[in-house]
């Protein structure tokens, strides 16, 4: 299993209440998950347990086997670095940068990425240009990233968050500023790029026609215990 979780409590400081008590949850090497459910349920807070940004109050939560619990603040940080890529709603791309250089911070603080990415293409920049041109922006690789579009700057940040082979892509609502026909080609080319370097997708997302293409679709509201939505 590449995720574990058990009997996992969460509560935000300052909330009197748990934000999550999930029982159990498990994720497959490689498998692709649609996670979803109402505002509020927790599904931004999950994406920041299984990165390893928050921790949990009590249970557990494995990664590749590794209790994150046991892990330092610094080591966390090298672990996500190593086995982890993450696409934000705003894709925080740094915008005077080059679109490729962009895509090699992916693997700046990962020894292990960089040696991953030569071994898939030769050298990280390499890997760069191959993921670039696979996502369709083969010629933007010199444009600074402020002069690209909302849905080429997301596919940048896909390309970021896959340079190096992580085990573990999570995307928080990515597709949320792309009208629908964007929407399908930017997870058909997320999955192209994913399945060919085996790595596992988490993605969540308000919108159920995402779902289909992916292993598995859940709805956090069912597994969490603790749901308390927000009624807007
Ligand atoms: N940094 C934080 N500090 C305190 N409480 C937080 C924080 N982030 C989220 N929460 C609370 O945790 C609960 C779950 O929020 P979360 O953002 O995980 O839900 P979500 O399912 O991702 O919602 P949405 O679909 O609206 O993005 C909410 O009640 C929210 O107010």
């Amino acid at each position: 299993m590449l995720i574990e979780l058990r009997d996992l409590h969460f509560k935000w400081p300052g909330n009197p209440r748990d934000t999550l008590c999930i029982p159990q949850f498990s994720l497959s090497a490689e498998e692709k998950l649609f996670l979803h459910g109402p505002s509020g349920s927790g599904k931004s807070t999950l994406l920041a347990l299984l990165a390893g940004i928050q921790s949990p109050d009590s249970g557990q939560l494995t990664v590749l086997g590794q209790d994150l619990a046991k892990l330092s603040a610094p080591q966390r940080d090298h672990f996500r670095a190593n086995h982890l890529g993450y696409v934000f709603q705003q894709f925080n791309l740094l915008p005077y940068l080059s679109v490729r250089q962009n895509v090699l911070l992916g693997c700046q603080f990962s020894r292990l990425r960089r040696q991953r990415a030569t071994g898939l293409a030769g050298s990280p920049e390499k890997q760069a240009l191959a993921l670039l041109a696979q996502l369709e922006l083969g010629d933007l690789a010199d444009r600074p990233a402020r002069a690209l579009s909302v849905g080429q700057q997301q596919r940048v940040a896909v390309a970021r968050a896959l340079i190096g082979a992580p085990e573990l892509l999570i995307a928080d609502e990515p597709t949320s500023a792309l009208d629908e026909a964007r929407r399908d080609a930017f997870v058909s080319l997320l999955f192209a790029c994913a399945e060919q370097q085996r790595t596992a997708v988490v993605l969540v997302s308000h919108d159920p026609r995402l779902a289909e293409g992916f292993d598995r679709s859940l709805n956090l509201s069912e597994l969490n215990t603790a749901s308390q939505v927000d009624h807007v």
